[in-house]
């Protein structure tokens, strides 16, 4: 089940904080995208996550959710992927809450469903970013080095660069990728029409787009064609 991460392309990130309309999510969960992820940094409670995943649950594609909030976790996704940020200046957001997470569900966690994601933030205004009080002012070498130790150290399946908000640097983007062996790349931000999709798509795994889908729904759904149609460079 976990595995299924190592076959997406492309994935559309919806907020249940934010409104989407009936034909507009069609369009998204119909575009060809390989997954719907569903998560925020804010405003997310369990209430319009149950919501937003019942309307996805319409359609054939996974639907995961990416839990930020112990509040809003819902069962009957696909996956819960755990973000783990490695740069944050505060522990609570590499381990306090998830340990709080495991004394409080215990037993009742699914591992088997369970992906944790190693997240370098690199855009300080975002919300992400403000709340974890991430050192995101890091080099290159120094963002694939953190992305090393993600996956040397602590076996993390997926390293995430995200830039939410905000297109990222993509050659600090390459050499993260250039530095792992066996954890999937993430890339997230700012992705605004298929160029900037295809420029993500040539140095990471895996490319999400979000804030797009309520912006400018067509400029999104080219995004799909743009990544799967272009491989990942190598080296
Ligand atoms: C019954 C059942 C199904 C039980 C399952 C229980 C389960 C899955 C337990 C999991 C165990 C566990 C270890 C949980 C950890 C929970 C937790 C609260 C972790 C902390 C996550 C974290 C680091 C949050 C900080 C913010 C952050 C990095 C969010 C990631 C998502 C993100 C960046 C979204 C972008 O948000 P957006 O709103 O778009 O941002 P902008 O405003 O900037 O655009
Ligand atoms: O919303 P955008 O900027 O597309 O970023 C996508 C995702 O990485 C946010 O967590
Ligand atoms: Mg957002």
């Amino acid at each position: 089940m976990k595995s299924m991460i190592n076959t997406w392309r492309h994935v559309f990130k919806l907020d249940p904080d934010r409104m989407i309309a009936d034909d507009q999510l069609e369009a998204v969960c119909l575009s060809g995208t390989d997954a719907i992820m569903i998560g925020g940094s804010s405003g997310v409670t369990y209430d319009n996550t149950v919501d937003l995943m019942s309307r996805v649950r319409q359609y054939e594609l996974p639907c995961v959710l990416e839990v930020s909030d112990l509040e809003a976790v819902v069962p009957g996704f696909d996956l819960y992927l755990i973000p783990m940020v490695l740069n944050a200046a505060d522990p609570t957001w590499l381990i306090g809450r998830h340990s709080e997470a495991v004394e409080r569900y215990g037993y009742l966690i699914p591992w088997e469903m369970v992906v944790p994601e190693g997240y370098i933030i690199l855009n300080p205004e975002s919300t992400a970013g403000r709340v974890t009080r991430a050192d995101a002012g890091l080099s290159a070498s120094r963002a694939a080095a953190y992305g090393q130790a993600g996956e040397r150290l602590m076996s993390l399946p997926v390293i995430y660069v995200e830039y939410s908000g905000k297109f990222g640097d993509m050659e600090l983007v390459a050499e993260v990728k250039r530095s792992l062996d066996q954890s999937r790349l993430f890339y997230g931000g700012g992705i605004a029409d298929a160029a900037t999709a295809a420029q993500a798509a040539a140095v990471s795994d895996t490319v999400i787009v979000g804030n797009l889908i309520y912006s400018d729904l067509d400029q999104a759904l080219s995004t799909v064609q743009a990544v799967k149609g272009n491989p990942v460079q190598q080296g």
